[in-house]
């Protein structure tokens, strides 16, 4: 028998993406709702009960309750791509790269929360540092970044596309998260295994699918007489072995007269950027992805396969 997947949210920007994704498979049987019956809770928590593997598309507080209408049938797993479980001790971080044993935890698990789009970035280039031994536990870390309208779901989409949406945006890039309590900075932060709260300004771009996240470092505040050659050593060992996440060569990346927020847009990969000239004080590290590919969709359908898979 097929497992049987339900995509709830799978109206929305994130759910249709993973029904695009899924959209040639005859190993999984998708289980849908129709548009109209998106809300219709009833029907709901039937398919998620039916389901071997529910996927929440939904704001937080629907996946929270989603969570309970499946909370006493042990067949059903979940993947969550919302905000409401990423640190929660009981839900395994689904980002399979951050760690060796991270594609096994996620295998084995009930509860997979999916990483945010900035925080697979910044985790993406925080992480594999703390691991080996270079970023100091309280280095004061900041964390810039810019992604495609899209990132903010039908109403963001909504509200740029639309000139006759009443809370139409038409800035071509806008700084949001100005009181810097983002809902992304606490799994940054547990993930990236850091001991200060990260310093976390998003930005938005006019175009829609793509993302740049930002960690500039001050080497001297660094471990081990950390240099452009040693951070991007340690970088490339980590991703050793997988074909998702790309550490750019580091002539390459010299040789870049700029990076483009889109390149990556519709793909569900991610490349890292070792930037800076070498002896000089500073580096910048920089994560390039799609919102909606490696930071939400596509990660989302490769923890799927992990979990079936086994
Ligand atoms: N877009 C992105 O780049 C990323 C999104 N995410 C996360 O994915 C989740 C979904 O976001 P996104 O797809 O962007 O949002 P959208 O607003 O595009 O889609 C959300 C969908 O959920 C439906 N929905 C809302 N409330 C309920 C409810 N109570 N019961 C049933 N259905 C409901 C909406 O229906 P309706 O149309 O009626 O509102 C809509 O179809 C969020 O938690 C978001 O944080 C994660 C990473 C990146
Ligand atoms: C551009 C934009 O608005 N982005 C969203 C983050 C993307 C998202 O909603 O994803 P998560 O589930 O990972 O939180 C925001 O800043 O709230």
């Amino acid at each position: 028998m097929k497992p049987k997947i339900f995509i709830d949210g799978e109206h929305g920007t994130t759910g249709l993406q993973i029904r695009t994704r899924m959209a040639g498979r005859d190993d999984v049987e998708l289980l849908s709702i129709p548009e109209a019956e998106r809300r219709n809770a009833k029907l709901r928590e039937d398919l998620l009960n039916d389901a071997d593997v529910a996927i929440l598309c939904l704001p937080d507080d629907a996946a929270k309750e989603a969570v309970a209408m499946v909370a006493g049938n042990n067949s059903v797993r979940i993947i969550d791509t919302s905000t409401a479980h990423r640190v929660h001790p009981d839900w395994a971080y689904g980002f399979a790269e951050m760690d060796r044993a991270q594609p096994k935890k996620i295998a084995d698990a009930r509860y997979v929360a999916n990483p945010g789009c900035y925080p697979t970035g910044a985790i993406g280039l925080i992480r594999p540092l703390r691991l080996a031994g270079i970023l100091p536990e309280d280095y004061p870390v900041t964390v810039n970044a810019v992604s495609g309208y899209t990132g903010g779901g039908k109403q963001m989409i909504a509200q740029m596309e639309d000139a006759g949406h009443p809370e139409h945006i038409s800035s071509p890039h806008f700084l949001y998260g100005l009181p810097l309590k983002h809902k992304h900075v606490p799994e940054m932060q547990v993930h990236g295994m850091l001991s200060r709260a990260p310093l976390f300004s998003p930005s938005v771009g006019k175009f829609a699918q793509g993302m740049i996240v930002q960690v500039p470092l001050y080497l001297a505040d660094l471990n081990d007489h950390a240099s452009l050659g040693s951070i991007h050593e340690a970088l490339v060992a980590h991703y050793a072995g997988q074909d998702i996440v790309e550490v750019v060569d580091l002539k390459e990346s010299a040789a870049l007269p700029r990076v483009n927020a889109v390149e990556l847009a519709d793909t569900d990969r991610m490349k890292l950027y070792v930037f800076g000239t070498a002896g000089a004080p500073h580096v910048n590290l920089v994560a390039l992805l799609d919102n909606l590919g490696k930071g939400a969709s596509g990660a989302a359908v490769q923890n799927m396969d992990l979990m079936l898979r086994g």
